[in-house]
């Protein structure tokens, strides 16, 4: 079944037509950091677009509920991830200001409407609020989804407490250990705090990042980010299984938004975390060279080799159809297993890692190609995880798999993710209380 469209009917709220909606900005509001009142104040005015937004499928993804946007909503087909750190001597204010800050812009994006006073300030001399590369284009069922590091709670050396909240780290927040064969480059690894924003166009994705980067400034700091475009993972039985740049049907046995006991057994955190991340998840982001030149010389036999699934139908090589369970034990007319012992799908699995699960929610990306003519494209993978540890355990057992003589892992981030908002309060509210 095709995924659902972002179908816009005619009368669907532009970023223009709501401005009237929300009455006049706050002038200047990018520029130089707000407090958190001016823009509580739009958020006020805001919140009636708001109820009657919240169930129409009108391309809007309400922002406020139990759990975060953007990890069990369908996935959109555009990605722009940003990771970003606090500025040298930023202190709790300034933390929980942009936190409030970031809320209230997140609230109206994701609406599709224009930031503050939107492209006319009051006053001319000013900057617009909004930079406006996404008017006229609706909201395009965009998705914004916030993460912390380890170090906004202890620092960048592991032992301080430059936003007292140290009190409030969970014991299974630790930094990813160092796996084999990782070449990570500290240039797209890391970060204080996260941002996915996922949509179906890179214009509004892009534009939701670019303004919540405006809006730290003076606080934080994008530091590195990527985009992507053709999601790889189904969130949702409905949607179709799409495909990764080795032409593979990708998140096949992934955890789908129907299975809520899988999910909260995996993937959301419970009610033995702190509050503010009750109904959260952690987010691990590794990004993934493929290397699409080799992959491409290899015949098709290596090729399912390598995953342990048809490159068609995307069937085990056990047999079946795509969503049958494979056959671990299943052998060939030669006796050897019709799924290789280190086939990608056999260490991946739940039985092969003591029942772990993981809530893929990755994007293809391609960034250009190198001097040699290679293409610079790969798998920004994304996982959502009720503990740390389900990663980590997933890919100690891919150790090596057949895939990893293809790929390189170069980038890596873990971000703690609190649960969802609720309408008159701020992202992680309860992490300052
Ligand atoms: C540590 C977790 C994982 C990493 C890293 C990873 C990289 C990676 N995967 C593919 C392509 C496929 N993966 C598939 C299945 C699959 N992968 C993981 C985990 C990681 N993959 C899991 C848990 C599973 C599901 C296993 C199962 O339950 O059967 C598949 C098969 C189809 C599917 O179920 O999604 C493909 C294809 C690439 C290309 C890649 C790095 C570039
Ligand atoms: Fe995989």
């Amino acid at each position: 079944m095709p995924e659902k469209e972002s179908s816009v009917p005619p009368d669907a709220p532009t970023r223009r037509g709501l401005l009237g909606l929300v009455g006049a900005g706050v002038a200047g509001l990018a520029i130089g950091g707000v407090g958190g009142a001016g823009i509580a104040s739009v958020l006020a005015k805001g919140a009636a677009a708001d109820d009657a937004a919240a169930d129409s499928d009108d391309g809007i993804v309400t922002f406020y509920g139990a759990h975060q946007a953007g990890i069990t909503t369908p996935a959109q087909d555009r990605l722009h991830f940003a990771s970003f750190r606090m500025v040298e001597g930023a202190t709790r204010d300034d933390l929980i200001a942009l936190f409030k800050d970031w809320t209230a812009a997140a609230a109206k994006l994701t609406r599709g409407e224009e930031l503050g006073s939107g492209l006319e300030p009051d006053n001319s001399y000013l900057p617009p609020d909004d930079t406006g590369e996404a008017e006229g284009l609706h909201a395009g069922h965009l998705t914004l989804t916030f993460g912390l590091g380890h170090a906004l709670f202890v620092g960048e050396d592991g032992t301080t407490d430059p936003f007292g909240i140290k009190h409030q780290l969970p014991k299974q927040f630790e930094p990813l250990p160092n796996f084999a064969f990782d070449l990570l480059e500290g240039t797209q690894s890391g970060g204080d705090l996260c941002v996915q924003a996922c949509a179906d166009d890179p214009q509004i994705a892009v534009h939701a990042i670019r303004n919540l980067s405006r809006i730290a400034i003076g606080r934080a700091h994008l530091v590195w980010s990527q985009l992507g475009f053709g999601r790889t993972s189904s969130t949702s039985r409905s949607q179709d299984t799409p495909r990764n740049l080795f032409g593979f049907k990708d998140g096949t046995m992934n955890i789908m938004s129907e299975e809520t006991k899988a999910l909260s057994q995996h993937v959301w955190v419970g009610d033995n975390a702190p509050e503010w991340l009750r109904g959260g998840s952690y987010l691990v982001a590794r990004k993934i060279l493929m290397t699409l030149e080799s992959w491409d010389r290899s015949s098709l036999r290596e090729q399912e080799r390598v995953f342990g699934r048809t490159k068609r139908s995307g069937a085990p090589l056990s047999g079946g159809a795509e969503f049958d369970q494979p056959d671990f034990s299943a052998q060939q007319q030669s006796g050897d297993p019709a799924i290789d012992v280190a086939a990608h799908v056999r260490l991946a699995h739940p039985d092969n890692n003591e029942g772990t699960r993981i809530l893929r929610r990755g994007y293809n990306f391609v960034d250009g190609s190198n001097p040699l003519g290679q293409m610079g494209g790969g798998l920004f993978f994304i996982s959502f995880q009720s503990d740390p540890a389900a990663f980590v355990r997933v890919q100690k057992s891919l150790k090596p798999d057949l895939l990893n003589e293809y790929i390189r892992h170069v980038g890596s981030g873990l971000w703690a993710v609190p649960g969802g908002v609720k309408k008159g309060e701020f992202l992680a509210q309860a992490l300052f209380e």
